[in-house]
C-alpha cells in the first residue's frame, strides 16, 4: 500500500500488546473490528464503527466475517526438510542419519535447492508466517537460493549457511577456513538487505569440532549485528555424545559458551532436558529459547519445561522445526505447547492469549524486531486474515463460540493452511504467493 493512503481493513480481531505471563488483560480483541494502515504502519486499531468514523478517506478492505491475527513469527525451521516432514519411526540421531542428511545432501544440485526455496518459502506464507529464523542449507548456492526466493516474495527472514565439520556427512562437511571465508561472504551479500538479515548457523555441538565453534565466534565478533542460531539439549542421546566430544564442559551450553555465542542474539532450539545453572545464564546472557513442541513429540526428545524457563528469566518464543516438526503452522505448534504443557505435573496452564503472544509477539522479540508481533498504532502492518473454509468444522465451533477468546482457541486447535486467506507483510498483501503453481 502506498503511504499516505490509507486502508481500513475490517474483520474481528486479535492480538497480544501486552505480555499475558506477566501482565492481566493481555489479549485485545475486537469483534466488529479494524486496522488502519499507512503504507507499511499501523496508525489504528480498535471498534470498525468509531476507526470508520474517524478516517472517512480511508479505502475499505476486510471481511467483517474473517479474523485478523499479527502475522507468526517462526524462530526455528530448516529449509532443506519440507519434504522429510512426517518421518515415523525414529528418534533425533537415528532420524538425521536415515532420512534428514540425505535429503539435505541433495540441495548440492542447486535446480533442486532453488524449487524447494520456492515450496519452502511459499509453505510459511500458506500457514501465515511472515517472518522466520530459519536454518539454511551446507552448501552455499542453495543458501543464496534461499535468500534470493524470500527477497523475491518479501518475506522476513533470518537465515544462514549450516556449518558442520564432523559425524554427519561428509559432502556436509566443511573446514573452518572455508566456513570463514564463505560466512564472510554471504554476511556481505545478504546480511541487512531487503527484509533478510544473517544469522551463524553451527548445526549444533555434535557436529562442530572446537576449531569450527572457534571461527563461528570469531565471525560474531568481526559481525556484532549478525544472529547466532544453533540446537542445544534435545535428546538424551545426542547430550550424552556431546559430553563425550566436551570433555572440559560443564553442560551442553558450556560448549558454546566457551566459544562467545551465547548472547542477546543468540536463538536456541529446543533445550528440553536443561540443567538449572544453564536456565540461568541463558537468562543472564538474554540469549532465547526456541520452543517447538510438535517435534519434540514427534521425535520423541521429550517435554518442554515451561516453568522452568520462565521462572528463570529465560525468553521463550516457538519454533516449528520443520522437518522434525510436523508441519508449518505456528497455530498447531501453539496446540501442542498447549498440550505439552496440560501433560506435566508442573506445566503452566496456557489459554489462547498465551498461544497468541507466543506465536507473535514473543517471536519478534526474540528475534529483536520491536516493530513486529503485534497490532498496536506504529508497527508494521504484517498481517495474518483467517477465515474458516465453508462447511467445515472450525466453520460451525466459531459460528457458536461463547466469546472472543474461545474463537481464538477454537483457531489455534482446528484452523491450519485451509483457513489462511492472506498474508501482509510491511503492508503489502503476499495473496498471490499462496497459490500453487509450478517454478
Ligand atoms: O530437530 C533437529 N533437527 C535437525 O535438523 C538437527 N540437527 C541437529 N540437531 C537437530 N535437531
Ligand atoms: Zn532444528
Amino acid at each position: 500500500m502506498l503511504r499516505g493512503m490509507l486502508t481500513l481493513l475490517r474483520a474481528r480481531l486479535f492480538h497480544t500488546p501486552k505480555n499475558p505471563f506477566t501482565e492481566a488483560g493481555a489479549l485485545e480483541a475486537f469483534s466488529d473490528g479494524a486496522l488502519v494502515i499507512d503504507g507499511e504502519r499501523i496508525v489504528a486499531v480498535g471498534d470498525a464503527a468509531t476507526l470508520r468514523g474517524r478516517y472517512q478517506s480511508a479505502a475499505l478492505a476486510g471481511d467483517p466475517e474473517s479474523y485478523l491475527l499479527p502475522g507468526f513469527v517462526d524462530t526455528h525451521v530448516h529449509y532443506p526438510q519440507v519434504r522429510v516432514i512426517g518421518a515415523m519411526g525414529l528418534t533425533l540421531l537415528d532420524w538425521l542419519r536415515e532420512r534428514t542428511l540425505p535429503e539435505e545432501a541433495r540441495l548440492a544440485d542447486l535446480a533442486y535447492a532453488r524449487a524447494l526455496a520456492a515450496r519452502f518459502v511459499r509453505a510459511l506464507l500458506r500457514n501465515g508466517t511472515t517472518t522466520a529464523l530459519v536454518f539454511g542449507s551446507h552448501f552455499p548456492g542453495a543458501q543464496e537460493a534461499l535468500f534470493e526466493e524470500a527477497e523475491r516474495v518479501g518475506l522476513r527472514l533470518t537465515s544462514g549457511l549450516v556449518l558442520a565439520d564432523r559425524l554427519l556427512r561428509p559432502e556436509l562437511h566443511t573446514d573452518p577456513e572455508t566456513a570463514y571465508r564463505t560466512c564472510e561472504t554471504l554476511i556481505s551479500r545478504w546480511h541487512g538487505r531487503s527484509r533478510l538479515r544473517y544469522a551463524l548457523t553451527p548445526r549444533f555441538a555434535l557436529s562442530c569440532s572446537d576449531a569450527l565453534l572457534e571461527v563461528t565466534g570469531a565471525l560474531l565478533r568481526a559481525y556484532p549485528d549478525v544472529w547466532f542460531q544453533t540446537h542445544l539439549n534435545e535428546s538424551r542421546d545426542e547430550i550424552r555424545t556431546v559430553a563425550e566430544l566436551f570433555p572440559w564442559a560443564e553442560d551442553y551450553l558450556a560448549t558454546y559458551e566457551r566459544f562467545g555465542l551465547v548472547g542477546a542474539r543468540s536463538v536456541f532450539a529446543h533445550n528440553v532436558h536443561v540443567r538449572e545453572g544453564e536456565l540461568r545464564r541463558l537468562a543472564a546472557a538474554g540469549s532465547a529459547v526456541a520452543h517447538c513442541p510438535s517435534s519434540n513429540m514427534f521425535i520423541g526428545s521429550g517435554l518442554f519445561s515451561l516453568r522452568r524457563h520462565l521462572a528463570c528469566g529465560v525468553r521463550v518464543a516457538l519454533g516449528s522445526d520443520v522437518g522434525g516438526g510436523t508441519g508449518f503452522s505456528l497455530l498447531k505448534e501453539g496446540l501442542m505447547a498447549y498440550q505439552g504443557q496440560m501433560l506435566q505435573p508442573d506445566g503452566v496452564p496456557l489459554g489462547p492469549a498465551h498461544l497468541l503472544y507466543l506465536a507473535t509477539r514473543a517471536g519478534a522479540l526474540a528475534l529483536g524486531q520491536e516493530a513486529l508481533g503485534d497490532l498496536s498504532p506504529g508497527r508494521q502492518a504484517d498481517l495474518v486474515l483467517l477465515k474458516p473454509p465453508p462447511g467445515s468444522t472450525l466453520e460451525e465451533v466459531l459460528r457458536h463460540s461463547p466469546s472472543p477468546e474461545a474463537s481464538l482457541g477454537a483457531l489455534f486447535t482446528l484452523a491450519r493452511e485451509e483457513s489462511v486467506r492472506d498474508v501482509w507483510v510491511a503492508g503489502v498483501s503476499l495473496r498471490a504467493h499462496l497459490a500453487g503453481g509450478e517454478r
